[in-house]
């Protein structure tokens, strides 16, 4: 099958040469002409035959937007669109409805597997209507791991998104639950070698998983983790699963804590924990720190 990839950094590159190495032949486009297969968007949607599919694999928000407001104009009626960003859901219900209006089909999927899933294959969660999902088959088939799972069709329009939005939420809590207790680890002396009771886990341990396999390759990389500063980023995806907690009233304290400590680790001090220190010293005359000993 043909299809046009737009946006070949870390995940589409990847998504590329999986795709041909199953036999698809793929155009891709990025502004990055090093990589790119061609000069503009408009001549990748011209070397593809109809009704023709493209999937774009850019960052979410304004670049989605961008990408997605020019295959508008390019496209034809009966081609579609594929979001495989991280794109938030309730962006998929605007760009499904902006393509709509012109005959353009919309589906959005979730992709996760990282930079692994050129070998392993990339998990899918896809939104959209079932006639899309369907044309889109063979290349899902070739995305996705080898084995019978890693593939969900998961609901309508944004449903895929929503699917990979709450993915993402776990990842995070799970992510934080190793490291709390890596840091636990670490600080006692009863413990010798923590890299070594980490391995352990990965064997007929109830919390084994591809995280914890993941932390064990950082082990062996920097035992300790010491080239490495306490600072982590986030792109969205753990702070709208908490907005949408909220909204539908649902308790999420692990994913909510999770992302919390990502923007904790982001301070150099924390300004809270003065006014905690600040309070104690008040009622209790409890001992504080001066800012310059810090
Ligand atoms: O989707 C992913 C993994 O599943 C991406 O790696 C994503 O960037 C991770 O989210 P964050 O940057 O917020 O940690």
């Amino acid at each position: 099958m043909q299809i046009g990839l737009v946006g070949l950094g870390k995940m589409g590159g990847n998504m590329r040469e999986r795709l041909r190495n199953a036999g698809h032949t793929v155009i891709g486009y990025d502004t990055n002409r090093e990589v790119s297969d061609v000069d503009h968007l408009s001549d990748l949607v011209d070397r593809l035959d109809g009704p023709r599919v493209v999937w774009v694999m850019v960052p979410a928000g304004a670049a989605t937007q961008l990408v997605v407001d020019q295959l508008g104009t390019l496209l034809r009626h009966g081609d579609v669109v594929v979001d495989g960003g991280n794109s938030r859901w309730t962006d998929d219900e605007k760009h499904a409805k902006e393509l709509h209006a012109r005959g353009i089909g919309f589906v959005d999927a979730g992709v996760s597997g990282g930079v692994w899933g050129l070998k392993n294959g990339y998990a899918l969660m896809v939104g959209g209507d079932e006639e899309h999902v369907e044309l889109l088959k063979p290349i899902f088939d070739a995305l996705k791991p080898d084995g019978p799972y890693g593939f969900v069709h998961a609901g309508r329009v944004g449903a895929g998104h929503f699917a990979k939005m709450v993915h993402n939420g776990i990842e995070y809590a799970m992510m934080q639950a190793y490291a709390e207790g890596w840091e636990l680890l670490e600080r006692v002396d009863s413990v010798d070698n923590v890299r070594e009771v980490f391995r352990s886990w990965q064997e007929g341990t109830v919390i084994r998983s591809w995280l914890l396999d993941l932390a064990v390759n950082a082990l062996d990389d920097d035992e300790h983790l010491e080239r490495l500063r306490g600072f982590a980023e986030d792109s969205g995806e753990g702070r709208w699963t908490v907005e949408a907690a909220v909204e539908n009233a649902v308790p999420l304290p692990a994913i909510t804590a999770s992302l919390f400590a990502r923007f904790a680790s982001r301070q150099e001090d924390s300004p809270q924990m003065k006014m905690v220190a600040a309070l104690r010293n008040q009622f209790g005359g409890h001992a504080v720190e001066s800012a310059e000993k810090a």
